[in-house]
């Protein structure tokens, strides 16, 4: 069988046909002799090819140069690969178990081999001979040899596989562990992360997280296997080769050598040209999910011919790049299909002087094709396996640079944590009247921009939420939105901010949230981080039923006090009361089908599971969001044009259960009706700022020092 190396298959990675090996005489290359060593090197290849699959393509932010440095691929592969062997936790010493009972199956496939190597000289010697006698005996054992052999390898494959699966299954809980822990998914994106360098940012993490995962786990293991295998077949079959022709050994050497050297230079754009492939795939891919996710919005705008005419080009890019990759492989499959191929005459030129001079029998010339057929593939690793290897650094490298970016992410939030002060300058608070809120001068104007310092601590002394000379900077550090802003809102207060799109009054909800870092100044929250709660702009629904919608966030998640979140969870009848306070007594009705019959219709309704951001209305969403806010109760609520979808009935309807409650809230709004909802009003003026500002910055930002009318304006 030539082996198809430069072929990219469209397959699932893990289809098990993939991982038979071809042990069946007459499918080798030997075609007389079974050589099951082979096997690792197909499965390892199709592993790896699956990450290069066009649906769980991974692209790199660049692709490695051939200069990319071994020492960081090695250090990022010891990094990804080495905590499921040595970590310190419960299961590890099981782990290592299986690990070495399939280390032992891999050797018994090397055993395997050599006794087939055997049986299979005796066969043919017995043939050459005509001895019918001797020829029945031997097929009775090479019959006997399959049933015994065969199970070994189907077993070593599966342990394999199922050992790897269960890897990726840890790795991947881990990854993920990171990925949502200080918010790194939101911090991850491109742009978001804290001084938005591009190096902070990373792309497609969902793909490094699913199908980088398995390519990892499944290709580590099978290549490590595999050169274990190697290993000990070159020992073995070298000795057989040795003692029959030492000549033979030699020429093998140099011809592996000359392999080795001559794939490397053919197949050395295969690399770069792999990573291209992967991220022109990928925008492919994501311009569809992107037209999926906006269906409606595109069909509105009668936008079919230009995201047509956007996917064409995408695809004809992956296309084009894939031409390239074929014309590429071609060339390698060429010289390694040449090579695969000579080694079947090579052996049996070179030792057929030897039989012809009645030195050695018939079945050795079988047996030595048989030896350096295995001990070629042994030393020719880089032949068969460039693209394998190459997949497998794109995958490291890939892994390691997520994992990196994600500590880097952690490390930079400890050191804030770090840096805070217990206490900060109260001497500069202005806190006094009976209005809750105060926008206070700054002392200095001039602070390092040195990362906003946000701080929950516990207790109300000073307020629920205060502003310390707040400056806030958009990520990329582009434009410096706020300057110098400190401000107090005490506990059962409100405060509304108005002022014009763009002027940043989101990014100080980001700031309050923790989610951008970029600028200088403190964030003081009075208050525990799961007792705030935020409305965003756009309601964000969760897959999961109607229920599922209303307990989000605060009892859908993995609460880390999940004892007490389950006692205090809201009883269906509260859920229905708060549908209903809300206005959304209908959904009952619509979705009481849906759901199924439970105990009740209300019940059946709030099991209904339907694509909820597609089914809702914006402002029934929106309603949705109100229900969460009045059911989790907290102690501060961030509301970010929390009713722009509203009518105004409803808006004031909604407004006027929040001020009854004891809930602090801080609401961002356009309608002049809001007004009369809170007691502080602070409003971003860019007008005002250039009216006031004797220097106003280039950047154009507001500035608050003593001015007389503040640029952010008590009204
Ligand atoms: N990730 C980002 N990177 C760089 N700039 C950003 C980013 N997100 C928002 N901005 C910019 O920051 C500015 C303030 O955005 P913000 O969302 O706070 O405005 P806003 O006052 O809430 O506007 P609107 O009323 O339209 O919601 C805008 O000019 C916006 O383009």
């Amino acid at each position: 069988m030539i082996k198809n190396s430069g072929r990219r298959s469209y397959q699932r990675a893990h289809t098990n046909s993939s991982r038979i090996p071809s042990y069946a005489p007459g499918l080798h290359p030997s075609i007389h002799t079974i050589t099951p060593a082979k096997s690792n090197f197909k499965s390892v290849r199709h592993v790896t090819t699956c990450s290069l699959q066009v649906d769980t393509i991974a692209p790199l932010n660049s692709p490695p140069s051939s200069s990319t440095d071994l020492r960081i691929i090695y250090n990022r592969l010891a990094s990804l690969a080495l905590p499921y062997w040595t970590a310190s936790e419960e299961g590890t010493s099981s782990r290592r178990w299986k690990l070495a009972g399939v280390v032992g199956l891999t050797l018994a496939t090397t055993g395997v081999s050599v006794v087939f190597n055997y049986l299979g000289r005796d066969f043919f010697n017995a043939l050459s001979e005509k001895d019918p006698e001797a020829f029945s005996r031997q097929l009775l054992w090479y019959m006997g040899g399959f049933v015994v052999g065969i199970p070994v390898f189907v077993f070593k494959s599966y342990f394999q596989g199922k050992l790897a699966l269960e890897w990726r299954q840890w790795l991947t809980e881990k990854l993920l562990i990171d990925y949502f822990s200080d918010r790194s998914f939101y911090q991850l994106q491109a742009g978001t992360g804290r001084g938005g360098s591009d190096q902070d940012g990373v792309d497609n993490p969902d793909q490094r997280i699913s199908s980088d995962v398995a390519a990892f786990t499944d290709t580590a293991l099978g290549l490590s296997l595999t050169l274990l295998n190697a290993f000990i077949d070159l020992i073995s079959f070298s000795g057989i080769l040795f003692s029959i022709y030492p000549p033979l050994f030699a020429a093998l050497v140099a011809y592996s050598v000359g392999g080795t050297v001559g794939s490397l230079a053919l197949g050395k754009n295969l690399v770069t040209l792999n990573f291209d492939q992967e991220a022109r795939e990928a925008d492919f891919r994501y311009n569809l999910v992107r037209v999926r996710e906006n269906a409606e919005s595109v069909a509105f705008y009668r936008g079919e011919a230009n995201e047509q005419g956007l996917l064409v080009k995408r695809l004809a890019a992956a296309v084009q790049n894939y031409m390239q990759l074929l014309t590429a492989s071609r060339n390698l499959e060429f010289f390694t299909s040449f090579y695969r191929y000579f080694i079947q005459l090579l052996p049996a030129a070179v030792v057929a002087p030897l039989f012809f001079q009645g030195k050695i029998e018939f079945g050795v010339i079988n047996q030595s094709t048989s030896a350096f057929n295995h001990i070629l593939t042994d030393l020719s690793l880089v032949v068969y396996q460039f693209e394998s290897l190459a997949g497998f650094s794109a995958v490291i490298d890939r892994l390691g640079q997520f994992q990196e970016v994600m500590l880097r992410q952690k490390a930079s939030t400890t050191t804030l944590s770090q840096t805070f002060p217990s206490s900060y300058g109260s001497s500069q608070l202005h806190v006094g009247d009976s209005r809750a809120l105060q926008v206070l001068p700054a002392s200095s104007s001039s602070s390092s921009l040195r990362g906003i310092e946000i701080q929950h601590a516990l207790g109300e002394r000073q307020g629920l939420v205060t502003l310390t000379n707040l400056t806030l900077q958009t990520p990329d550090g582009s434009s410096t939105l706020v300057r110098n802003l400190s401000l107090k809102v005490a506990a059962g207060q409100s405060l509304l901010i108005m002022g014009p799109s763009g002027t940043g009054k989101t990014s100080i909800m980001r700031a309050l949230a923790g989610l951008w870092k970029s600028g200088s100044g403190q964030v003081a929250l009075h208050v525990p981080e799961q007792d705030i709660m935020f409305l965003p702009q756009r309601p964000y629904m969760v897959v999961g039923t109607l229920r599922d919608q209303l307990l989000y966030p605060k009892w859908h998640s993995k609460s880390s006090d999940e004892a007490s979140a389950h006692l205090s969870r809201p009883s269906d009848e509260q859920v229905v009361e708060t549908l209903k306070t809300v206005r959304l007594g209908a959904l009952l009705k619509r979705y009481v089908t849906t759901g199924g019959p439970k105990n009740g219709r209300n019940s059946a309704a709030l099991d209904a599971v339907v694509d909820w951001s597609a089914s809702l209305s914006v402002g029934e969403q929106q309603r949705i969001a109100w229900a969460r806010l009045l059911l989790a109760n907290p102690k501060l609520a961030l509301l970010d044009e929390a009713t722009s979808a509203l009518d105004g009935e409803t808006e004031e309807a909604l407004y006027e259960i929040l001020e009854d409650s004891e809930i602090t809230y801080i609401s961002i709004g356009h309608r002049p009706s809001l007004k009369p909802f809170h007691k502080q009003k602070l409003s971003l003026n860019p007008t005002l700022a250039s009216a006031v500002s004797s220097a106003p910055s280039t950047e154009g930002a507001w500035e608050l020092k003593a001015i007389v009318p503040p640029v952010y304006r008590m009204m």
